[in-house]
């Protein structure tokens, strides 16, 4: 095809023929996903740098804008503990889980609505009035219930930790139908009122089942799972739900939530669960418009259901 077009053009072309070929490459994908929900779960250790944080943001308003119903559940880790010890606060995690007392929950919720939510909606909203902040505290967006965690076989208690009881999507509903990007904050009160510290991998899980999601992409600052950590041979790009269970009680703290997140999304009718590598920019493009995906993902069970990338 280059002999048809002057021969200087060679080079230019073949970039251009490339591009062209991502774009195609992505149309089935576009209509598998026209319409469909996806809640993002985007971590702590994934939005360190301001160039991703702006990135992501940009691939929330592309998802919205060919015509997919982004959902964006957010972390923010090490930005809490960064300022609990700015404040000279100290935390600890047991069982992958912050130990929270009623002064670093203040912090926790001030860090996550205030700051880190902030944030990525003023990102977004550069793009247009599409970002809506709310936390699990707006129109009983979740609930919680007190959780404790199991370390070296012994329960342990984390304070103001909850899992999530219900989940009202009345709300997130609302702003989908609006065209809008809800960003959640994953703070949630349990039913008197008290605000607990919820996991976010967790809350996402439980608001991509209870959205009837047909996915849920995690973003973190590795890979996927690696079945033998930190063997990085060991990338695992599709698991069953039945192996990934089997596999939990040998993980490591980071990934417990985050796996435990996916099995229960596709336990709970999300057909697929991805780890994603959020250093990457565009990662989340390259998993739902490209063939081969990216990262891990975590489908309900051994047969190759419609859709699925293997
Ligand atoms: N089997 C595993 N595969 C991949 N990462 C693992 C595994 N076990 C533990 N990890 C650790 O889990 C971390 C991700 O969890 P976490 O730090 O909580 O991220 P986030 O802030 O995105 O929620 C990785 O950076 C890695 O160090
Ligand atoms: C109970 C609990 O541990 N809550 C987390 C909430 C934030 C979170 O989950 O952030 P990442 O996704 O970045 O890890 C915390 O306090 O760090």
């Amino acid at each position: 095809m280059t002999d048809v077009v002057a021969p200087e053009l060679g080079d230019k072309l073949a970039v251009a023929m490339a591009k062209a070929e991502v774009l195609t490459e992505a149309l089935p994908w576009l209509a598998e996903f026209q319409g469909a929900t996806v809640v993002v779960k985007y971590g702590g250790h994934a939005m360190v740098d301001p160039a991703l944080r702006r990135s992501f943001a940009a691939d929330m308003v592309f998802l919205r804008r060919v015509g997919l119903r982004p959902v964006v559940v957010h972390g923010g880790g090490p930005q809490i503990s960064a300022m609990l010890s700015r404040l000279d606060i100290r935390s600890e995690f047991r069982g992958g889980l912050r130990v929270t007392t009623p002064e670093s929950l203040d912090v926790v919720r001030m860090v996550l609505v205030g700051q880190v939510g902030r944030e990525l909606v003023g990102l977004i909203n550069e793009h247009g009035p599409l970002a809506v902040g709310i936390s699990g505290e707006d129109a009983q967006l979740f609930t919680a219930v007190r959780r404790t965690a199991l370390v070296d076989g012994d329960e342990v208690d984390l304070g103001l930790v909850g899992d999530v009881a219900t989940v009202d999507t009345g709300i997130v509903d609302d702003l989908l139908d609006g065209g809008r990007i809800p960003v959640v904050s994953t703070v949630a009160p349990d039913a008197d009122g008290v605000v607990h510290n919820l996991n976010a991998d967790t809350a996402a899980s439980a608001l991509a089942v209870a959205l009837d999601a047909q996915k849920f992409v995690v973003l973190t600052d590795v890979p996927g799972l690696y079945a033998n950590w930190p063997d990085t041979d060991s990338l695992i790009s599709r698991l069953p739900a039945h192996e990934l269970a089997t596999l939990l009680p040998g993980l490591a703290a980071g990934m417990v939530p985050k796996m435990e997140a996916c099995l229960r999304a596709v336990r709970g009718g999300v057909p697929q669960a991805h780890v994603i590598d959020g250093r990457v920019a565009h990662s989340i493009l390259l998993e739902v418009f490209t063939s081969a995906g990216f990262g891990t993902m975590v489908v309900p069970g051994d047969d190759n259901a419609t859709g699925e990338k293997s």
